[in-house]
């Protein structure tokens, strides 16, 4: 079962064409790795999955998409979807981590609680569940008030994994998240991703092709805005 279809998949800024006809599909709950040469296009290819080239100013997609989300197919550019509760479907973790201020809870129930009506221990459990998925738990449940800061590089990569999976997305976009991390907090990150496959479907940006040939069920490759041959 397909989780993501695109057919022609076109992005251009202004005069510069960034994505050149991209059809492909993308299979559910199971890893997919965008992988390429810097500047060839999987960031934007990302970008237009969850509609972040809106504000770009000159920004202008054409083709099909549609991405399988708990209420069937939706299409993220159908003058009827809302962008914003399209990505509470379709989540996103980006390359360098985007910490809130405030503690390491607030980090996750902020957003939560702006989404969702949901009762303090339901927002108290969601936010165990998402630390426990990102395997960050362990390492924070004695000091979950203190300041998201004080957290590692990785912790804190992981920590916005947890905050994106708390809104319980059925896609998760993942941008180069273990670019700035060491070898064991990248392996860390690893590790959570592949558990996470039973939840959600996951796609990911990597410069690497060692990691995609370890944790990669499916590889897409990228050349100058179109699929390498
Ligand atoms: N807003 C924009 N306006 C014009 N060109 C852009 C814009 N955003 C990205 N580009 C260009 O589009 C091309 C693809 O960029 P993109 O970030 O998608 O590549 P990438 O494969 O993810 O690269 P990297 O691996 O270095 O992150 C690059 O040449 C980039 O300079």
């Amino acid at each position: 079962m397909n989780a993501i279809e695109c057919e022609k998949l076109s992005l251009s800024v202004g005069q510069h064409t960034l994505l050149d006809n991209i059809s492909l599909h993308l299979p559910a709950h199971r890893l997919s790795v965008l992988l390429g040469p810097s500047g060839s296009g999987k960031t934007s290819f990302l970008r237009c999955l969850n509609r972040l080239h809106d504000t770009v100013p000159g920004a202008r997609v054409s083709g099909r998409v549609r991405v399988r989300v708990d209420t069937g197919w939706l299409d993220p550019y159908a003058p009827g979807t809302d962008p914003v509760a399209l990505r509470r479907h379709v989540g996103m973790v980006f390359q360098h981590p985007q910490l809130l201020p405030g503690s390491i809870r607030r980090n996750i129930e902020l957003p939560l609680t702006l989404v969702h009506a949901l009762p303090r221990a339901a927002v108290a459990r969601r936010v165990e569940t998402a630390l426990r998925d990102a395997c960050l738990w362990d390492e924070v449940h004695d000091r979950l008030d203190a300041p998201a800061s004080t957290l590692s590089g990785g912790q804190q990569q992981r920590l916005c994994l947890a905050r994106a999976l708390a809104l319980q997305p059925q896609i998760l976009l993942l941008d180069e998240p273990t670019a700035s991390l060491d070898g064991e907090a990248g392996g860390k990150l690893e590790a959570a991703l592949i558990a996470l496959k039973a939840k959600h479907t996951l796609v990911m940006v990597s410069h690497n092709p060692a990691q995609a040939e370890r944790i990669a069920d499916h590889i897409v490759r990228f050349a100058a805005g179109r699929l390498a041959a």
